[in-house]
């Protein structure tokens, strides 16, 4: 039924699961078929904690340590046969489900494949940038044609490569480019051939292509989350890595076609492109917008056989489609709202999933929803973020709004102070209001009287402090004295009113 080929993300997390660290709900793959990472974090659920056979007696598991409690073998199977689901994987978000059970997305689709059918005779492959929101099926629809295209490739003994790579991982360009090729040799079955530490970038390049040239004859580089790759001295590390792969084949490093195929949520990525990445990278843009509620519906209709039949009450359905289409029509949240809902139902012994326990997994997505979304931020957007809740925050006399050019004010001085790139008033001010897409803010432009101009004001619709907390507990901003933030905050708006 599925091809559950593909390594998890923090994403599949139940809600009791999520901490204070990174895990952002986004998905993506790594290699098809199968992944290059250890690091599995996916598929913890709510029920996972019963088999841990953590505490007192934990080394004797297998067996009942008295006769009033229940072993954990047996909870083991009891919780097996209380399950409400069918085949859970259908689920999970990182599993890739079979193209029967898209639901729309056919012009996307059309293009992926107007674009990749040329790897099937050998000819050129142009590059791409999947854009739009998050879980609108960027990467289910690129890897859903690649898998195809692998199989037919196959058949011909054409040997086509797909090297996926989630940028959000790695913290440098270098380390991208390591794990790429660690990829492919992975794909490949040979050694990666490069330490991972004490050789130059370029070397890492070189073994790269080395490898791609030598058992490919074309590829894709699938790379996901792409405007999140920024390094602790390079915030522009993404445009670099598109910069070297789109002229790999131009400059004959590889011979095989090449499409550099890039997705990210960030509708202005290609505005903060370098000039170089911007004239080698040249994408075709195909764009992803939100689902509706009726989208998401037909989306879990499709997925209806991961539960039991009858274990699924008539508005749990339509309720998480409601839920999910309350954000931006976030398919992956809907997705993850509909397995933890059969989860809590599990956990109360219930065998049926009712509308209670959609509602009350919805509340425990709430809880965390912000501090997942701020904490999987690239550091630009950190910043920005932080200074912009640091005026609210530590004004002595709060603002309603906040004006967008002392926010860029604080902006900078936070980035000049822990010695981090600052960008132009522009950048700030795009990488402010993108919060807007997740519920983070509210933003307008307002005039200010006669002859005063209009000006851009944000509002926050999340408490200025929780944000600040949780970018203080991830960065280097951490090290700022509050009060030098504070004093600057103040002076900014004495100057501006
Ligand atoms: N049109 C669709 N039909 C069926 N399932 C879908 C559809 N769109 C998305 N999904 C499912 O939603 C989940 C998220 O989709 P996907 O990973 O493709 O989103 P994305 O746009 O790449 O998100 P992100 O930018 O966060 O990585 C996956 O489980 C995918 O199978």
């Amino acid at each position: 039924m599925t091809d559950n080929g593909t390594e998890g993300r923090g994403e599949g997390d139940s809600p009791e699961t999520v901490t204070n660290e990174n895990t952002d709900p986004r998905s993506a793959q790594d290699t098809l078929p199968h992944s290059d990472e250890s690091e599995d974090t996916t598929g913890e659920d709510l029920d996972d904690d019963l088999s841990t056979g953590q505490g007192e007696g934990a080394e004797d598991a297998s067996s009942s340590s008295s006769s009033d409690q229940i072993s954990i073998r047996e909870r083991l199977q009891s919780q097996g046969s209380n399950s409400v689901f069918a085949d859970k994987d259908l689920v999970r978000p990182e599993t890739i489900i079979d193209e029967d059970r898209i639901v729309g997305r056919d012009e996307q689709l059309e293009r992926v494949i107007d674009n990749l059918r040329p790897a099937l005779d050998g000819s050129g492959l142009p590059n791409m940038l999947l854009n739009g929101p998050s879980g609108t099926g960027k990467s289910l629809i690129v890897n859903a044609v690649c898998k195809q295209i692998i199989d037919l490739c196959e058949s011909q003994n054409i040997r086509f490569g797909v090297v996926s790579l989630n940028c959000e991982r790695p913290n440098s360009l270098d380390q991208a480019v390591y794990r790429l090729v660690r990829t492919v040799a992975d794909d490949v079955g040979v050694e990666p051939g490069v330490p991972q530490t004490g050789v130059s970038t370029d070397q890492k390049f070189e073994r790269l292509y080395e490898l791609v040239d030598s058992y490919y004859d074309s590829v894709i580089f699938i790379l996901d989350e792409i405007d999140l790759l920024v390094g602790p001295y390079d915030d522009n590390a993404f445009s670099s890595l598109l910069y070297q792969l789109s002229r790999a084949e131009s400059l004959g490093n590889i011979q095989g076609s090449v499409s550099v195929t890039a997705l990210t949520n960030y509708t202005h990525f290609m505005e903060d492109l370098n000039s170089r990445a911007e004239s080698s990278f040249n994408p075709d843009d195909i764009f992803f917008d939100d689902y509706d509620a009726n989208q998401l519906r037909a989306i879990l209709e499709n997925r209806r056989d991961a539960f039991k039949e009858g274990a699924l009450q008539g508005d749990v359905i339509p309720l998480v489609a409601a839920f999910g289409s309350q954000t931006h029509g976030d398919a992956r949240k809907a997705i993850d709202l509909f397995r933890w809902s059969g989860e809590i139902a599990e956990r109360e012994g219930s065998d049926v999933v009712a509308e209670d326990h959609v509602r009350t997994a919805q509340e425990k997505y709430d809880e965390n929803r912000t501090l997942r979304h701020v904490n999987g931020l690239a550091t630009q957007k950190k910043l920005a973020l932080y200074a912009t809740a640091a005026v609210q925050h530590f004004a002595d006399d709060p603002p309603e709004k906040i004006p967008a050019g002392v926010g860029y004010n604080v902006y900078q001085f936070i980035a000049q102070s822990i010695d981090s790139e600052d960008h132009n008033r522009e950048t700030y001010v795009n990488k402010v209001t993108e919060q807007k897409t997740y519920g983070i803010l509210d933003y307008e432009r307002r005039g200010r009287g006669r002859g005063r101009g209009v000006h851009m004001f944000f509002s926050l619709n999340e408490d200025p402090e929780a944000l600040i907390n949780t970018v203080e507990a991830d960065s280097r901003i951490g090290s700022i004295e509050p009060e030098m933030i504070q004093s600057v905050v103040n002076a900014q708006l004495r100057k501006f009113e």
